[in-house]
């Protein structure tokens, strides 16, 4: 199966305070926009660390591709107390790109993200949403294979989270083209930005993967409460 990115064969994590996720077994496959979602605490983040290798299991394996280039955008992303402009370019540099052709490829990523008027601005000083934006757009300068987004739209306004969408849709669709596809893993809150952009969808629920679907036999689960289409409720059983 070429087309496997990264095998998780009966992962685990154990800390202090007992097992934060057990017993993974799962496929990422390249093409793929995987949604991990389920309740506060039950896991999402631990596995995208242990996804992105920046955690390592204690036991069971993380196998990935030969070569496979992995990118990261955390949900406080760690950025150079520098300008913009410098954040963007210099992870491009560092994979042996040469400066000006480093410095135009973060333009258009800064771009994509609606960035570029921020060249310049120290990144401290971003917002909690522009950070976040940044970390993305510091990834799409780099295009790795594998990107793993904990909550990319938590700290982002409506038009924002809108336009971070439009992006990742836009990479997804674009990956075939240039360079091959590209596989993308989410963690969300929102199930309607899971509907939009998966296809197919993790739940983890007190660190075990409970389910493991194409996003429509997820929603089928997914229903609106009777008094209150905000709130959402996740049937444990399939619906017939
Ligand atoms: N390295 C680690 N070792 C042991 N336990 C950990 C480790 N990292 C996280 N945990 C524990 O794993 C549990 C799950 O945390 P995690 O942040 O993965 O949840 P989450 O599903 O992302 O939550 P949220 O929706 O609130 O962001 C927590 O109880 C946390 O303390």
């Amino acid at each position: 199966m070429n087309d496997v990115v990264v095998t998780l064969r009966g992962v685990g994590l154990r800390g202090a305070q007992g097992w934060a996720l057990r017993s993974i077994d799962a496929v990422l496959r390249r093409g793929e926009c995987v949604a991990v979602v389920g309740p506060n605490g039950s896991g999402k983040t631990t596995l995208l660390r242990l996804l992105a290798g920046v955690a390592a299991p204690t036991e069971g394996q993380v196998l990935c591709a030969p070569g496979l280039k992995v990118g990261m955008v955390f949900q406080r992303p760690f950025l150079l107390r520098a300008s913009v402009g410098l954040n963007a370019t210099l992870p491009v540099w560092l994979q042996g790109v040469a400066w000006s052709q480093a410095r135009h490829t973060a333009r258009r990523a800064l771009a994509e993200l609606g960035l570029e008027r921020l060249w310049r601005q120290p990144a401290h000083q971003l917002s909690g949403g522009q950070q976040q934006r940044l970390a993305l757009a510091r990834l799409w300068a780099q295009q790795p294979d594998l990107w793993l987004l904990d909550e990319p739209a938590a700290s982002l306004d409506p038009q924002a989270c809108a336009e971070l969408e439009a992006s990742l849709l836009r990479l997804m669709a674009a990956g075939a083209a240039q360079g091959g596809p590209r596989t993308l893993v989410f963690s969300s809150h929102d199930w309607g930005q899971v509907r939009r952009l998966a296809t197919r969808v993790w739940w983890v629920q007190g660190g075990c993967l409970k389910w493991d679907e194409p996003v429509d036999a997820f929603w089928d689960r997914v229903q609106p409460a009777a008094h209150d289409p905000a709130a959402l409720r996740v049937s444990q059983e399939p619906l017939p």
